[in-house]
C-alpha cells in the first residue's frame, strides 16, 4: 500500500543560542571573543560584531581567529542598541543565509559583541519581540566584561545631575555573568573590594568572576561562557526593568539611548522599530495551542538553526510563547538558581504571558512619507504593516511594538573620529602625538585603537590599544601581507573630541621621505629625531619638508580605506627652519652614533 501523501507536521525547530558580550569601551570584550573563538574546538560559532567607531579595527582583530570570514557579520559605525537596532535582524538573517548557501555549515552558537556604549536592554528585547528571531534563536546569556581599573570612573561619569544613569550601569544590571577583568591592574585588595561592591550595588544576582582575559591561565573556563542558558526574563522584569517588554505608545518625542532627540518617523525611531519588525507578524498569526505547548516543552538546544524562513510564523509564535510565558511565570525558583550562580530556566510555562505580550505588540503607525515597502519584514525600511507578509499575504492592522524609548542616557557629546593614512608612521612622532594627546585628554578619550605600519619595522603590523591613559602597542598576530595595502587606521572614541586637531596631529606622524641631501639622526638621550643636510651642514629638529601625508578622516560612516585614500604619491614640499636647529652637542652625539632611519 502506498504511503499516504501527508505533509509532515511542523516541528518546532531547535534554536541557536546567542551570547551577548557587553561591557564598557576597552573592558576586554574582543579579548574574550578571541578567547572563545580560539577555544571553541569543533563547535561552529558565528560572530556578530558591532563597532561604534568610524573605522572598524575589531573586524581585523577578530577575523584572524575565525576559521572562515563568512563566520563574521560586522555592524559598523553605530550601536545595535539604537541606530543599528534594525540591523540586528539583518545580521541574524545573514548568518542564516550563509548557512543555507553552504551545505554542511553548522552554527552551534552565535556570539554578539556589542559596542562599549551599548545598552544591552534593547538588544535583549529583540529576542522576545521579533518572532522571526525568536523562532530561530534564543538568548543564552548576557556576559558583561568589566574593567576593574576604570569601572568606578565610568560609573561616576554616568551620574548626571538629573539622576540618570549611563551605559556602564545598564551593562552591569542586565548581565547574567560578570567578568571582572584586568584584576592585574588593581592589586590593592581594598580597591578591588570597592569595585566588587559597586558591581553588587547594581546587580545582586549575577555571578561575578575575577579574571585576566589577556592571560591564558587567568581566563574563565569555556563551559562557563557558552551554552549556559543563564538569561532569564523574569529576573529582568523583577530586578531591573519591569517595563522591559512594554510598548511605548505614549511617547511622541523621545531620545535614543545615546541621547539624540528622536522624532517619530526619524531614523532613530525607525531603527528602534526595525528591531522588532516581526512583532506584528507573530502577533497577527498567533500560536496555535499545539505550537504553544510545543514551544513550552522544547528544550534549549545548541544545534544549528538552518532552514528557510517560511516557517517563521509558526516557529516564531512558539518561541514567543516561551518568552511571554517566562515573563509571567513564577520566579522564585529562577531567582534562587540565579543567586547561587546557576542557570535559571528560560522556558517556564504560563499561558497568560502570551496574550500579555501580544497585546503590547498592537498599535497603529502609518508608514512614513516616501516609504519604500520591502519584500518582507526584513527588508522593510519602516516596518510598516503592509510589509508584514505571512504566507504570502500582508498582515493588516498589526504593528510592531515600539520599544520603550530610553531617556536615561546622556552620551550626546560622545563621538568617534576615525583616521586613515596610507604608508608608514614615524614611530617617534606617533609616540609624541599620543603622549601629548593623553596628557591632556586621557579622561575624555575613553578608547583609542589602531592598526599601524611603522617605518623601520618591515612587514610587522602593529596593533595599538588605548583605554584612557593605559596604552599598549605591539605586533599583531599576522604581519602585513605582501599584497596588502599599508593603511594605518586609528579610531578615537570619547567625549568632546576635536576632530580637526586629531586629524592634523596624525598627519604629522606619517612618514614622508626626506628631500635629497637630508639625513635623519636621533638624539641619544631623548631619541628625538633631528635632521642634517650633508651638503650644507644645516641642522634642524623639524623635518625639512611639510609632511603632506594623505590622511583621511572618515565622515560619519565607516568607509573602506582603499576607497578613501588616493593611490598616487605626492611630492613633499620644502619647509626649513634653522631657528629650530639642534644643538652642536646633539649633532656631535648623533654623529658619533648615528641612527639612520
Ligand atoms: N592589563 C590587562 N589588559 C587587558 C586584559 N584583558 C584585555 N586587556 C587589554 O585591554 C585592551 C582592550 O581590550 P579589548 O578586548 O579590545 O576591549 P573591548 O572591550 O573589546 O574594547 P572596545 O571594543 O573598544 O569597547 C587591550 O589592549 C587588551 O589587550 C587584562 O586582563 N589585563
Amino acid at each position: 500500500m502506498a504511503a499516504p501523501n501527508v505533509a509532515p507536521a511542523t516541528r518546532p525547530r531547535s534554536k541557536t543560542p546567542v551570547t551577548i558580550i557587553t561591557g564598557f569601551l576597552g573592558a576586554g570584550k574582543t579579548t574574550l571573543l578571541n578567547y572563545i573563538l580560539k577555544e571553541k574546538g569543533s563547535r561552529g560559532i558565528a560572530v556578530i560584531e558591532n563597532e561604534f567607531g568610524e573605522v572598524n579595527i575589531d573586524r581585523e582583530l577578530v577575523a584572524d581567529n575565525l576559521l572562515a570570514k563568512e563566520d563574521l557579520v560586522s555592524l559598523e559605525n553605530g550601536c545595535v542598541c539604537c541606530s543599528l537596532r534594525k540591523d540586528i535582524v539583518k545580521a541574524f538573517a545573514e548568518i542564516e543565509r550563509r548557512q543555507r548557501v553552504q551545505p554542511g555549515k553548522r552554527v552551534d552558537a552565535i556570539v554578539l559583541e556589542t559596542t562599549g556604549l551599548a545598552d544591552p536592554a534593547p538588544v535583549a528585547f529583540t529576542f522576545f519581540a521579533n518572532p522571526w528571531i525568536a523562532s530561530r534563536f534564543r538568548l543564552d546569556s548576557i556576559i558583561c566584561v568589566v574593567d576593574a581599573r576604570y569601572l568606578i570612573q565610568h560609573l561616576e561619569d554616568g551620574k548626571h545631575p538629573d539622576g540618570t544613569v549611563n551605559e556602564a550601569v545598564q551593562q552591569i544590571a542586565f548581565a547574567d555573568l560578570i567578568l571582572l577583568n584586568k584584576v592585574d591592574l588593581v592589586r590593592d585588595e581594598e580597591a578591588k573590594e570597592q569595585v566588587l561592591s559597586a558591581i553588587r550595588a547594581v546587580n545582586t544576582s549575577a555571578r561575578i568572576v575575577e579574571c585576566q582575559l589577556n592571560q591564558e591561565a587567568e581566563r574563565p573556563p569555556m563551559d562557563m561562557l557558552l551554552f549556559n542558558n543563564l538569561f532569564s526574563v523574569n529576573r529582568v522584569l523583577e530586578q531591573i526593568d519591569p517595563q522591559f517588554l512594554d510598548s511605548d505608545s505614549d511617547s511622541e518625542t523621545s531620545e535614543d539611548s545615546h541621547g539624540c532627540a528622536v522624532q517619530p518617523g526619524t531614523l532613530g525611531e525607525r531603527g528602534q522599530a526595525g528591531a522588532v519588525a516581526g512583532g506584528a507578524t507573530g502577533g497577527a498569526v498567533g500560536p496555535s495551542d499545539a505550537a504553544a505547548a510545543q514551544a513550552a516543552a522544547e528544550p534549549p538546544s545548541s544545534s544549528g538553526a538552518g532552514g528557510a524562513a517560511q516557517d517563521s510564523a509558526a516557529a516564531g509564535a512558539a518561541q514567543e510563547t516561551g518568552a511571554a510565558q517566562e515573563g509571567a511565570a513564577g520566579t522564585s525558583q529562577n531567582a534562587a538558581a540565579r543567586t547561587s550562580g546557576k542557570a535559571g530556566t528560560s522556558h517556564d510555562a504560563d499561558s497568560s504571558g502570551m496574550s500579555r505580550l501580544l497585546r503590547k505588540y498592537r498599535g497603529q503607525n502609518p508608514p512614513l512619507a516616501g516609504h519604500k515597502h520591502g519584500r518582507d519584514e526584513l527588508d522593510c525600511e519602516d516596518n510598516c504593516e503592509e510589509c508584514f507578509i505571512v504566507d504570502g499575504a500582508p498582515i493588516k492592522g498589526e504593528r510592531n511594538p515600539k520599544r520603550r524609548a530610553k531617556r536615561l542616557h546622556d552620551l550626546s557629546d560622545v563621538s568617534s573620529v576615525g583616521i586613515m593614512a596610507r604608508g608608514m608612521l614615524d614611530e617617534y612622532r606617533f609616540n609624541m602625538y599620543m603622549r601629548d594627546l593623553l596628557s591632556e585628554k586621557a579622561k575624555d578619550i575613553f578608547r583609542c585603537k589602531g592598526i599601524l605600519s611603522v617605518h623601520g619595522y618591515g612587514s610587522t603590523k602593529f596593533v595599538f590599544q588605548g583605554v584612557h591613559e593605559t596604552i599598549c602597542y605591539g605586533p599583531a598576530e599576522q604581519p602585513w601581507k605582501a599584497d596588502e595595502q599599508r593603511i594605518n587606521q586609528v579610531v578615537f572614541i570619547g567625549r568632546g573630541l576635536d576632530r580637526k586637531a586629531l586629524i592634523e596631529g596624525f598627519r604629522t606622524c606619517v612618514w614622508v621621505d626626506l628631500p635629497d641631501g637630508w639625513d635623519e639622526y636621533r638624539d641619544n638621550a631623548t631619541k628625538q629625531p633631528f635632521y642634517v643636510n650633508r651638503n650644507t651642514g644645516e641642522k634642524m629638529w623639524t623635518r625639512p619638508e611639510i609632511a603632506c601625508a594623505r590622511v583621511v578622516a572618515t565622515q560619519g560612516a565607516t568607509q573602506q580605506p582603499s576607497k578613501l585614500l588616493p593611490k598616487q604619491k605626492q611630492q613633499p614640499q620644502q619647509q626649513r627652519s634653522s631657528a629650530q636647529a639642534p644643538s652642536a652637542q646633539a649633532v656631535a652625539a648623533a654623529a658619533s652614533e648615528p641612527v639612520r632611519v
